[in-house]
């Protein structure tokens, strides 16, 4: 039989997608540079052996697929994925689809949607999160690209999606890049929440002296009201885990040290050129990065161990951590809201129209940021209202102005003790100065004239560049 697919690439992700669309009863051609490592996969799965056909060479996987032809590559973000292309390129033709269904650069999408043109071959940059599990059971999809294209695809990625409320995690959310920004931004939002998250566990353990099982109770008990969420699911599930060498909890076991493979550093940069604040995403880019630098931590921590601080002041008991579970869900919102933001700002730059109340949906099941809160945000853009800034949205307003106290308590007391929490505080410090009407701006225009004349406007003189100091 003719596939109806092809995936290039059986590394987790590729593998895990493949048998997902081969269960969807979709013929599906399996290729992999090694290529004994596609025959696996089929061999591995028996159930769905007559599904799966690995291939032993490209050109037999290109013969392998009805035309006009789709094929997913699922390899490593950068030089790999131009490799494939130009690989593949001479052995396909008009009207055939290439989807790119890594981690990638946004840029590098719009790159090579660009190369591309007048081939006849399409080229698709598709964000898939959820991780191995998601991937084999149902991702959430962000698909960027030519819209005649994705309506060619939507009887595949429909019901390979996660499905949430009987509808698919997946959509078309604009033209070249579109679909690996959203993605990068997802993850950017999933890093500053996962930040956020230990820095919650750092004052449980540091400030308060709970020991990893107590807090998987509380993580636990969050995970049935408003922080409920994958995230905080596993966080339970991780500080549950018992090493069974040691019987210690295995998290105490972990080395402190942060991987970080890209996406969380892009969306940050992306956010940067659009001249965005995404304080809280570039916190939990920069924690990683001194994370990584333990041997460095451990001298410093000698070079300042008769540091005095204040005796910590955190609550104790169901009062505390109910402050420390507000605090956390109104730094959740802040970082959510400064993700949309970020989102909307590229939506115009770029002219995608991003639909930000589906991206809520689609991101409702499947991917790593799943939440109920999710539905809120959903909610936020269905007023019909223009969203500036969810922080300025009735369903989140009341929220946060309630919330915020908690936040500020928790990150002063943390600030007092010496227990670090860049994402809260960040979080915090960014509601503050973005709810300011007048900010402290003008001084750094008045410096930034003074040093190098590049002049400031002033309210009694609308539309004029006043270059103010002479060079003296
Ligand atoms: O949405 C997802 O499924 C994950 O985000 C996925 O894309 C992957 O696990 C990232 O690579 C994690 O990023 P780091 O490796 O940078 O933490």
């Amino acid at each position: 039989a003719k596939a109806d697919i092809g995936v290039l690439g059986m590394g987790t992700m590729g593998a895990m997608l493949a048998l997902n669309i081969a269960e969807e009863d979709f013929e599906t051609a399996i290729f992999n540079r090694t290529t004994e490592k596609a025959f696996k996969v089929r061999d591995d799965n028996p159930e769905l052996a007559a599904k799966l056909h690995p291939e032993n060479s490209l050109e037999e996987f290109v013969a392998a697929l009805k035309t006009p032809r789709v094929v997913l590559i699922m390899v490593n973000a950068g030089k790999p994925v131009d490799e494939q292309i130009e690989h593949l390129k001479p052995l396909l033709e008009k009207g055939d689809i290439v989807i790119d269904g890594g981690n990638a650069d946004f840029n590098d999408t719009v790159r090579r949607n660009k190369a591309m043109e007048g081939t006849g071959i399409h080229f698709v940059g598709m964000g898939v999160s959820g991780g191995e599990l998601g991937a084999r059971h149902g991702p959430s999809i962000m698909v960027g690209g030519d819209k005649a294209v994705w309506e060619r695809l939507k009887p595949i990625l429909q019901p390979v999606a996660a499905q949430y409320d009987g509808s698919p995690c997946v959509a078309w959310l604009g033209t070249d890049g579109a679909g690996h920004f959203v993605k990068t931004i997802h993850n950017g939002i999933e890093y500053a929440d996962m930040q956020m998250i230990a820095e919650i566990y750092g004052i449980m353990r540091d400030g308060l002296g709970m020991a990893a099982p107590d807090m998987a109770k509380v993580f636990a008990d969050w995970n049935t009201r408003g922080l409920a969420s994958y995230l905080v699911e596993i966080t339970a599930a991780v500080l549950a885990e018992t090493d069974q060498e040691t019987g210690k909890p295995l998290v105490d076991l972990i080395v402190d040290e942060a991987g970080q493979k890209g996406t969380g550093r892009w969306s940050v940069i992306e956010a940067q050129k659009l001249g965005i604040g995404a304080t809280t995403l570039e916190s939990a880019v920069s924690a990683r990065g001194i994370s990584s630098r333990r041997a460095e931590r451990a001298d410093a921590a000698k070079v300042y161990a008769d540091l005095t601080l204040p005796a910590s002041t955190f609550a104790s008991g169901t009062e505390g951590l109910r402050e420390l579970e507000e605090a956390l869900e109104t730094a959740k919102i802040i970082a959510y809201a400064q993700g949309y933001a970020i989102m909307a700002a590229a939506s115009q730059e770029f002219t995608w129209n991003l639909p930000l109340g589906d991206i809520a949906r689609i991101w409702r099941a499947g991917c790593i940021i799943r939440s109920d809160f999710l539905d809120d945000i959903a909610k936020a853009y269905e007023t019909g209202e223009t969203v500036i800034n969810l922080l300025q949205t009735p369903t989140f307003s009341g929220r946060v102005a309630k919330g915020q106290a908690a936040l500020r308590q928790v990150v002063s007391k943390a600030t007092l003790a010496g227990v670090p929490v860049p994402a809260l505080g960040a979080a915090l410090f960014y509601f503050d100065d973005y709810r300011r009407a007048r900010g402290t701006a003008n001084l750094v225009q008045g410096q930034r004239d003074l040093f190098g004349a590049h002049t400031f406007t002033r309210f009694d003189k609308d539309g004029v560049q006043h270059h103010h100091w002479p060079a003296v």
